[in-house]
């Protein structure tokens, strides 16, 4: 799974690039909004990297420490440990870019073994998310129709639901049809997990949301928005080491390093002093 994190979010990249070229207004093809509430947390960040290169600031506090890659445990969720249906993982795909890297993630869980069905009930008009869905399904990736009707049908059918639903140009509340999906991912996170990519669906990027679904894996794109601060789970992951020196100085992004040819790091949050 940590490897899905870092190939969803670079072939992403890549997808910008290629539609996108030189456009320096629109990252990975999200829109200027999604760029500028980035933006508009992450250059107060400050990370300190001469000092120590394992520790993330925000605001002048400590947030995360990075945590050391240990090869020998670098699995989440390894394929043959998940016991439904040959490690049977249902993703859902929103209509934006965050439904996109939802594809993406899908075309390359099915490469390393696993076997995901996708839910995407909002085909976009786009040609980017027509080829990445004609990708899927070149590679009998199952499309189901309609969202299991009961939430227990998700959690008796599937290991791990993908939750690429809305990302960070999310502004709620949800259309009552993707109300209802929202609410049934919120039933099962206790009985399987939920792995959110860049942000947990129906959260609002800087604050969250209080009664929302909580991930036991969040996947960050580029930089952790402020939301991933209230983020509880077991598991968090920046990935995405693909932002070009020119972009990272010219926006001020103070991005925490990654070792070697790593292109994922993992983050753990350091409590608020006092906790
Ligand atoms: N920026 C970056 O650097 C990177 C970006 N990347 C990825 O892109 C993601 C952002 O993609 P995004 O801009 O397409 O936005 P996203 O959150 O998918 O949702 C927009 C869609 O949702 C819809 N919608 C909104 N609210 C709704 C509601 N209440 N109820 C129902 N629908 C609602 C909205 O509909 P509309 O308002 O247009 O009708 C639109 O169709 C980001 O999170 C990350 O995953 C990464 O690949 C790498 C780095």
């Amino acid at each position: 799974m940590r490897v899905v994190a870092h190939t969803a979010s670079v072939s992403a990249m890549t997808d910008f690039v290629n539609t996108s070229p030189g456009e320096p207004s629109v990252i990975c093809g999200c829109s200027i909004n999604g760029l500028a509430s980035l933006l508009a947390w992450w250059p107060l960040a400050e990370t300190i990297s001469g000092l120590c290169p394992s520790q993330v600031h925000i605001n002048g506090r400590l947030t995360f420490t990075i945590t050391p890659r240990d090869r020998d445990k670098e699995t989440c969720y390894p394929p043959e440990t998940l016991p439904k249906d040959h490690a049977a993982v249902l993703v859902c795909c929103g209509p934006g870019y965050n439904g996109g890297d939802g594809l993406v993630c899908a075309r390359h869980l099915k490469l390393f073994g696993y076997k995901p069905s996708i839910f995407y009930p909002k085909l976009s008009n786009k040609p980017l998310f027509q080829s990445l869905r004609a990708q899927c399904e070149q590679m009998d990736m199952p499309f189901l129709s309609f969202f299991p009707s009961e939430a227990h049908l998700i959690a008796d059918s599937y290991n791990l639901v993908v939750d690429a639903i809305f990302g960070h140009n999310y502004k709620g509340p949800a259309t009552p049809e993707f109300a209802s999906i929202l609410e049934k991912l919120k039933l099962i996170h206790t009985d399987v997990p939920v792995c959110s990519i860049d942000i947990p669906s129906g959260w609002d990027v800087d604050s969250g949301c209080e009664d929302g679904l909580q991930p036991e894996l969040l996947i960050s794109l580029l930089a952790p928005k402020k939301c991933a601060t209230m983020f509880r789970g077991k598991y968090h992951f920046l990935g995405g080491r693909c932002v070009p020196r020119s972009l990272e100085q010219k926006y001020n992004f103070c991005l925490p390093p990654y070792p070697g040819t790593d292109t994922i790091v993992e983050l753990k949050m350091v409590p608020p002093p006092g906790e």
